[in-house]
């Protein structure tokens, strides 16, 4: 109940931004978009991470007309391609001096390939992102303390990662009797979770800190791509129970601002308060091994 119509808790932070860099992924639409607007409102510079050019330039104007900042910049990303992940971290790393805070927001629930070979929900949700982090974390420990914000969902507690059809057919939920997208959607955000688990233990000891979360049930474009005709049907009902996007970003805003939660690097939040994972979800080997499995994907040393 309190996922879909409760309005939730606001992020309390006052926090002022000014002097600092934050990038958005997936900010042209969606809780990244209304994201991206409040931290522009705190005077942060925003990189909006964005795959189509003509839609991230239109969300460049709307963002900067929302929020008053000429501190926000457009950098085409596409998480379904590595190539794209190196070229955009290579031209953010030559362009911006600083990188305080690194929202993992873009997210995709729909069938089908990246570039790469990985499936679809996969490659964006899970390895696009784990790519971006890795080459952007010498620069985010360089501004410490910084943060890093990986936007998951509840639907991770469905989730389930069959490891040897992972490492065999690079992709999740392959070889079941059918591909359901929302069961491999359910395993992406897994992937989400687990990812942040490991990451907080290599980050003990640095000044990053790191945080995943549910933003709540929210009408948003995600549904777009499922079906065209499902999602004509659903967008009025979602519009009316589920939370706008202002709600929807409020987890996301907390854990990328709110003083004094550092000691909780690592933990799972909703509603801008932190919540117990179940067992699998801090399952260290398996998060261990997701890692192991996307750095060599990724081609990392
Ligand atoms: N809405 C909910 O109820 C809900 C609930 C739980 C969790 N979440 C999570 O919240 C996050 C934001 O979702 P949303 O509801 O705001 O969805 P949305 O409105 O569909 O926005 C998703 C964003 O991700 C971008 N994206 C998709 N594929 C990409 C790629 N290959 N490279 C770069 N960006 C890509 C989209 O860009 P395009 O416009 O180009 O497609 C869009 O900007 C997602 O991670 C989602 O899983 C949402």
């Amino acid at each position: 109940f309190h996922h879909f119509v409760v309005k939730g808790q606001k992020c309390m932070s006052k926090a002022k931004l000014h002097g600092k860099t934050v990038i958005v992924t997936g900010s042209n639409t969606g809780i990244g978009k209304t994201t991206a607007i409040d931290l522009a409102k705190r005077g942060a510079r925003v990189i909006l991470a964005c795959r189509c050019k003509q839609r991230g330039e239109t969300a460049l104007q709307e963002v900067r007309n929302e929020s008053g900042s000429n501190q926000v910049v457009f950098m085409q990303l596409d998480l379904g391609s590595l190539k794209s992940v190196r070229s955009f971290a290579e031209t953010f790393l030559k362009s911006e001096p600083r990188l305080d805070i690194l929202i993992n927001n873009a997210g995709i629930c729909m069938q089908g390939q990246t570039e790469d070979g990985f499936g679809l929900m996969f490659g964006v949700n899970h390895l696009g992102h784990f790519l971006l982090t890795n080459l952007l974390l010498d620069r985010l420990k360089e501004c410490g303390p910084s943060r890093i914000v990986n936007v998951s969902s509840m639907a991770h507690n469905f989730g389930k990662i069959d490891f040897d059809c992972l490492n065999s057919h690079k992709t999740l939920g392959f070889g079941t009797s059918s591909y359901r997208v929302f069961q491999v959607y359910c395993d992406s955000k897994l992937c989400n979770v687990l990812f942040n688990h490991e990451l907080a233990k290599r980050l003990q000891g640095t000044s990053v800190t790191c945080y995943t979360l549910h933003p709540g049930a929210i009408s948003s474009d995600l549904g777009r791509n499922t079906s065209s005709v499902l999602h004509v049907v659903l967008k009025p009902v979602t519009t009316f129970f589920f939370k706008n996007t202002i709600q929807g970003c409020q987890t996301t805003l907390h854990c990328a601002l709110q003083e004094g939660i550092e000691h909780l690097s690592g933990r799972y939040f909703s509603n801008c308060t932190v919540r117990e994972l179940y067992a699998k979800a801090k399952d260290d080997a398996a998060a261990k091994k997701l890692w192991e499995i996307s750095e060599r994907f990724c081609g990392l040393p």
